[in-house]
């Protein structure tokens, strides 16, 4: 009988996407497993496969299969549910089934490929300077090269067959281990030992008597040296004798920088403890039934979730927590571990690649129950999940950008229907699609209109801009909100002060020719960085420093425009000399725990002014907040995007959510150039459903999401003739199998039509209900895999984009 293995291979572009079969050798037969990685052989190198199914048989002749390489997990890093999961992905997103498979594991534990030259032939034949690094290894890492500047004296030998050149799978994901000492569990022995030391040995003796205290311990060797008061020789001779081992433990690496207090559960208001029962009904019910939770901003959303978690810990279940990546901050997390303690794994873009795979490493082997991460924590590998919450579940970080282009909350739906468990969405202001669903009674809707100490919202003033010019009053802030600023730091209140970047940068422009500093591969303009004097392209990383001089016609009268957190700082420093202002933005947040300092500064009253861009404006919740200041509401309205009303929507409700949570009254004042813009207009009121109906209809009438789905189609090339060719081919080709249903918009260029030298363009399906649009955008993509891809083009399908 003969083990065949079935194996997604980490090969992209090729054409069709399906397992490969390859031959199990006799001895891996036993511990070979479905979910395992491996390396196959894949052409003419190894690459790295998931194994998907195993089997007795194989249409391949015994004379073409090739073996499986090497086994990279006795245990399987891929769950059945994982696998599952991957397949529908692969449909719903249009993705290779390998994107999905490894966008599941930290990348820890993706393929890693290394360029290894290998000598071919006697090292004379080569040049003298790669000689001298072939004399170490006949097998050496091409960066060696790279990093001599001998890449043109490799390319020559490969050329000459003097080498060849591999890539070899690198296996990452150490798990770390430290070193202890296990002492020996046997007295007798020890006994014995200590006889037999000379008297000379004082030390050692000492040691071994030392020992006998501790029989059968492990401990780290510093602890002894101090405790025994020997040196690290001492211990080492006591090794030999016996009298103890050095041993490897594993230890996870300790993401969590500080101890936190443990928390009791409150009591709950009866909007609460309405909503926690309805949620625990489906939990005791195994329903999967998914749940909006809209509740205003401060309504205790949050304990109703650790509430539903300690119900199903109590059940033996586990439970998944999304928070949006800016919004993950300590204080979230502590609230989660102050209850749960050591049973929480958090995941998120701060940690290290080695922090990240321990803390999937607790999830996958069972040491934690509760998992707070980002987006890509929904493939966290529990096989008993209880509950999926989402956090803020509007947000756009939901979605993921590259393939695969899921969006986590269809993943959580997808997850609750395999576990029998329900999903919650949270959120003060719903994402569109959501609340429709809801209305329609797709998912079950629960409102939480009090605040859960019953404070009132604060008030909330929108203040014209233009009437403050009209004024005179050049300043970035309005006569009233620095009058409040003023009062607040009389009565020493807290002040969040918010500037929306959204869509808003920094620019640098010639004031005589108007000439604006582009990037060199993209068609966008660069971003001023004020900290290091340099402009830099936000998509591919270019960069340049500030010139002196206009490059265009020489001019001298090169500014840099808009408002920075920086030039707020500084304008704060003129009008209140007296504030003390906390800065977090990209600049100040950039180390490692920084984000943490800030706010616990914030908390302990260090400042009075926190002055921050997006990463304020959701989760803080500290009592002495009195005053919320929005400087430019309008930034993010004017963007090219249909969501971009309900964003800025969304973002003022937030951020004016900060002030007024617990006894003290709050207040806010909203800057704004377009005071008149319904999105501004009724974040006044900061009731949610006036806008929903008011955006509604202007989703209807522009044919937008909910009403229309979206399918985003891009070609990019080089060249801009081919790109826009292709794009027509494309948008002919879908014409020519569609029905007249489907709206196809385009093709056009992209927003941005220039992006890492790759020229672009798109086009943009709208539809209602479409079966045949999913098999024929597999068959478009089977066409651009077999053969457009080879010229260059690079095409990719976003179903549900969230940016056109
Ligand atoms: N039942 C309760 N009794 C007393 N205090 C409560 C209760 N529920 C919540 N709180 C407190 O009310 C405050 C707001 O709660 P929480 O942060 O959970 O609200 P939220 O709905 O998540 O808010 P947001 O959406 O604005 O982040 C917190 O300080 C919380 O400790
Ligand atoms: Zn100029
Ligand atoms: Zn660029």
């Amino acid at each position: 009988m003969i083990t065949v293995a079935e194996v997604i291979v980490d090969v992209a572009a090729y054409p069709v996407d399906r397992p490969f079969d390859y031959l199990v050798a006799p001895e891996m037969a036993a511990i070979i497993e479905v979910g395992s990685r491996v390396k196959v052989p894949f052409g003419p190198r190894n690459v790295l496969g998931f194994v998907v199914a195993i089997k007795d048989n194989t249409d391949i002749s015994m004379n073409k299969i090739k073996p499986v390489a090497q086994l990279l997990d006795i245990e399987p890093v891929l769950t059945h549910e994982m696998l599952e999961l991957a397949k529908w992905l692969k449909q719903e997103t249009i993705c290779y089934e390998i994107d999905a498979l490894q966008a599941m594991l930290p990348s820890a534990l993706r393929a890693k490929y290394e360029k290894i030259a290998t000598l071919q032939t006697e090292i004379e034949f080569l040049p003298p300077a790669l000689q001298e690094v072939f004399r170490t290894s006949h097998k050496i890492n091409v960066k060696v090269f790279e990093k001599n500047n001998l890449l043109n004296e490799l390319k020559q030998a490969l050329n000459d067959k003097h080498i060849s050149i591999e890539n070899i799978v690198k296996q990452k994901g150490k798990v770390k281990e430290i070193r202890k000492v296990e002492i020996l569990d046997d007295s007798i022995k020890l006994s014995e030992i200590v006889d037999g030391i000379s008297n000379r040995a004082k030390k050692q003796k000492q040691l071994v008597l030392w020992m006998q205290n501790h029989q059968g311990e492990i401990m780290d060797p510093n602890v002894i040296y101090k405790e025994a008061g020997v040196s690290p020789q001492v211990l080492q001779a006591v090794v030999e004798l016996g009298a103890a081992s050095f041993i490897q433990q594993e230890v996870y690496r300790d993401p969590f920088t500080k101890e936190v207090k443990r928390t009791n559960f409150l009591n709950l208001t009866d909007e609460q403890d309405i909503a926690l029962n309805k949620i625990t009904a489906a939990i005791n019910e195994k329903r999967p039934e998914t749940f909006l939770l809209h509740g205003v901003t401060g309504s205790g959303k949050t304990e109703i979730y650790l509430q539903t978690i300690a119900k199903v810990l109590a059940e033996g279940k586990e439970a998944i927590v999304l928070v949006p990546e800016i919004s993950l901050t300590p204080q979230i997390t502590e609230r989660f571990r102050s209850r749960f303690g050591e049973l929480v794994a958090v995941m998120h873009s701060g940690l290290s690649v080695g922090e990240k795979y321990d803390e999937w490493r607790k999830v996958h082997e069972g040491k934690v129950k509760v998992v707070v991460g980002a987006r890509s924590a929904i493939f966290a590998p529990f096989e008993n999940v209880g509950v999926i919450i989402l956090d803020e579940e509007h947000e756009s970080t939901y979605k993921q950008e590259d393939s695969p282009r899921y969006h986590a909350r269809d993943v959580a739906i997808w997850r609750s229907q395999y576990h029998h468990c329900p999903v919650i969405l949270g959120s003060a202001t719903p994402s569109l699609e959501s609340f429709a669903r809801a209305k329609k009674n797709v998912y079950t809707l629960i409102s939480l209109k009090e605040r859960a100490l019953k404070q009132s919202l604060p008030t909330v003033e929108i203040v014209d801009m233009r009437e403050e010019l009209k004024k005179g009053n050049r300043s970035m802030f309005s006569m009233d909100l620095a009058e409040s600023i003023q009062t607040r730091l009389d009565r020493q209140e807290q002040i969040v002060l918010f500037l929306n970047r959204r869509g808003y940068s920094s620019f640098v422009l010639c004031r005589d020719c108007g000439t604006v500093l582009q990037c060199e591969n993209c068609d966008i303009s660069l971003t001023y960085h004020r900290s290091n004097e340099k402009c830099k392209c936000h998509y591919c990383g270019y960069e340049i420093h500030v010139p002196k001089t206009c490059p265009q016609c020489q001019s001298d009268h090169i500014r840099f425009f808009g408002t920075g957190t920086q030039k707020v700082e500084e304008e704060i420093a003129k009008l209140f000399p007296q504030a003390r202002v906390l800065r977090m933005d990209v600049d100040t947040t950039k180390t490692k725990g920084s984000h943490e300092q800030i706010l616990e500064a914030f908390g302990e009253g260090q400042a009075d002014i926190l002055l921050g861009t997006q990463m304020i404006a959701k989760g803080l919740d500290y009592p002495n907040i009195t005053l919320v200041g929005v400087l430019s509401a309008d930034t993010s309205l004017h963007l090219p995007d249909f969501r971009a009303a309900e964003k800025t929507f969304q973002l003022l409700t937030q951020v004016s959510g900060r002030a007024g949570r617990h006894n003290k009254p709050g207040e806010v004042f909203i800057q704004t150039y377009t005071p008149e813009h319904y999105a501004i207009e009724l974040s006044k009121a900061q009731n949610y459903e006036p806008f929903y109906e008011r955006e509604m209809h202007m989703r209807h009438q522009a044919g937008y999401p909910p009403y229309y789905y979206l399918a985003l189609i891009q070609v990019s090339h080089e060249d801009v003739l081919m790109a826009a060719d292709y794009a027509g081919k494309a948008v002919d080709w879908l014409r020519s199998q569609l029905s007249s249903n489907i709206s196809i918009i385009g093709p056009t260029a992209s927003g941005i039509s220039r992006l890492q030298n790759r020229y672009r363009y798109q086009c943009l399906i709208k539809y209602k209900i479409e079966p045949e649009l999913i098999p024929t955008l597999m068959q478009l993509i089977k066409i651009y895999r077999s053969d457009w891809i080879k010229k260059g083009i690079l095409l990719t399908v976003d179903l549900d984009p969230t940016m056109i």
